[in-house]
Formats: C-alpha cells, sequence, structure tokens
C-alpha cells in the first residue's frame, strides 16, 4: 500500500520563523508549504531556502483568466516547485491554459504537479449555498474534480471527506493532496472538513498539509513525528 506523506504548512510572515520552522522539522517532513503569507511577506527569492532540500508546495491558489494564469505560471517556473495549486473553479479553459504553460515552461524531468483546489476546506454547505451553489461539499468537489482532471489537472486538493466519493468517480489517477487535518484533541481553527492523520491515509490520500497543529505546537519536530507514526500505522 502506497505511504501517505507530510507536508508542513509554514505560515508566517516572518522568514527567521519560517527558518526556524524548516530547520526544525528537516527530516520530519516530506515537504515544505509555502503560500501567499509567506511569499506576499518575503518574495520569491526566499522560498527555496526556505525549503533548502525538501520539495516545495508553493500553494499561491491562481484563479483568472486563462491568459494571465498561464503566464503567471510560467513566471513561476525558475523557483523550481514541485507542486503548484490553482483554483479549479477557473473552470476548462483556465486550467487547459494553466496546463499548457507548465508543459511549455517547465523541463519534462522538473514539471510540477498541476494541483485544481475544488472546495475549500474552511467551506461547510451552508457557505456553499451563501456563494449560490446548491450542492453538498463533496457533490461539488466530485463536480470540480471531474472537471478539473479533464482539463489537465494532475490531482486535486479536497478535504479528506472527499477521498472515497473522488476515488469511486475518478480511480487512482488523481493525486490527492489533503489539508483540513487535525490529530486527535488539536484545535479545527477555521476548517470545517477535518479528519485525523490515520483518517486520511485510510482513505487513500497521497499527500496531507498539517499546518497549525504542528507550527503552535510546543515542540513542532515532536507534533510532526507523531504524525508521521500516525501515518505509518494507519
Ligand atoms: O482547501 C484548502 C486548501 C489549502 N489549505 C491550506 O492548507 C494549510 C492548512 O493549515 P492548517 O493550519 O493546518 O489549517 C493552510 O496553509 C491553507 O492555506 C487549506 O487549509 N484548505
Amino acid at each position: 500500500m502506497k505511504r501517505t506523506r507530510l507536508i508542513a504548512a509554514l505560515d508566517t510572515q516572518s522568514l527567521d520563523q519560517a527558518r526556524h520552522w524548516a530547520s526544525a522539522l528537516d527530516g520530519h517532513v516530506d515537504a515544505i508549504k509555502l503560500g501567499m503569507e509567506f511569499t506576499y511577506a518575503q518574495g520569491f527569492s526566499a522560498l527555496r531556502e526556505v525549503a533548502g532540500r525538501n520539495p516545495l508546495f508553493l500553494d499561491l491558489k491562481l484563479h483568472d483568466i486563462p491568459n494571465t494564469v498561464a503566464k503567471g505560471l510560467s513566471s513561476l517556473a525558475p523557483i523550481g516547485a514541485s507542486l503548484l495549486t490553482i483554483h479549479a473553479s477557473g473552470g476548462t479553459a483556465m486550467i487547459a491554459a494553466a496546463r499548457q504553460a507548465i508543459d511549455a515552461s517547465y523541463p519534462p524531468l522538473h514539471r510540477p504537479v498541476l494541483l485544481a483546489v475544488t472546495v475549500l476546506t474552511s467551506i461547510d454547505e451552508a457557505a456553499l449555498r451563501e456563494i449560490g451553489v446548491p450542492a453538498t461539499p463533496r457533490e461539488q468537489v466530485v463536480r470540480l474534480g471531474r472537471l478539473a482532471m479533464t482539463a489537465g489537472a494532475d490531482g486535486l486538493v479536497c478535504s479528506a471527506e472527499e477521498i472515497a466519493p473522488l476515488r469511486d468517480a475518478l480511480g487512482d489517477a488523481p493525486v490527492l493532496v489533503v489539508p483540513g487535518i487535525r490529530p486527535a484533541g488539536t484545535e479545527a481553527n477555521d476548517q470545517k472538513r477535518i479528519m485525523t492523520p490515520r483518517q486520511a491515509a485510510q482513505a487513500g490520500a497521497d499527500w496531507i498539509v498539517v499546518g497549525r497543529p504542528i507550527t503552535q505546537a510546543a515542540d513542532p519536530a515532536a507534533a510532526a513525528a507523531a504524525i508521521q507514526a500516525e501515518l505509518a500505522t494507519a
């Protein structure tokens, strides 16, 4: 059975803080996620330094007209990220343009995994209805997941609750990257669709993304090691 891998989300504006976490977590995580909070504060040049030898998940969630997303992805090529995100709700033309930009701008052996974010893990059914989507998160994730994979995405960002329905609908092909992970006894914060590391691994996540339960722990390295132990015995 495949191993579920752990991505630590280092959400901070501070370069020193990000360096400190990355150094403490070295060897305890499988990849480092940096997103808009860090990138907007510190710029692109700091990304590779913080990720170090770890694969970099650059989570900027691009969502714009197809041309702008395509050019944006081309501009990101020198960073050498291993995983990149766009929003599936950008639609078929935007996702297809993203696929073309990756294929044209990145060396074949260093192409990042193009992930489409389906429904943010902070969104529940009431929030979906509020934005005019009369569906459950599960229905909407499967709908957008199918659309994104048909348009050329390599994988999807979803909550652990949708792993089984996505596998039923789309099989093993999509790389499933799963935030909204909360080890037992930790706070949900702003996340709405959550599961434990063990539950996500048992459901078939390729990667889980964990931020605050690691970064806000008294000992982030011990928190990451405990999650790895949970994944190893799932
Ligand atoms: O649907 C999504 C997509 C991305 N994220 C990102 O994952 C981490 C989760 O952090 P926690 O502190 O573990 O809640 C964060 O960087 C988000 O931007 C997500 O949570 N949900």
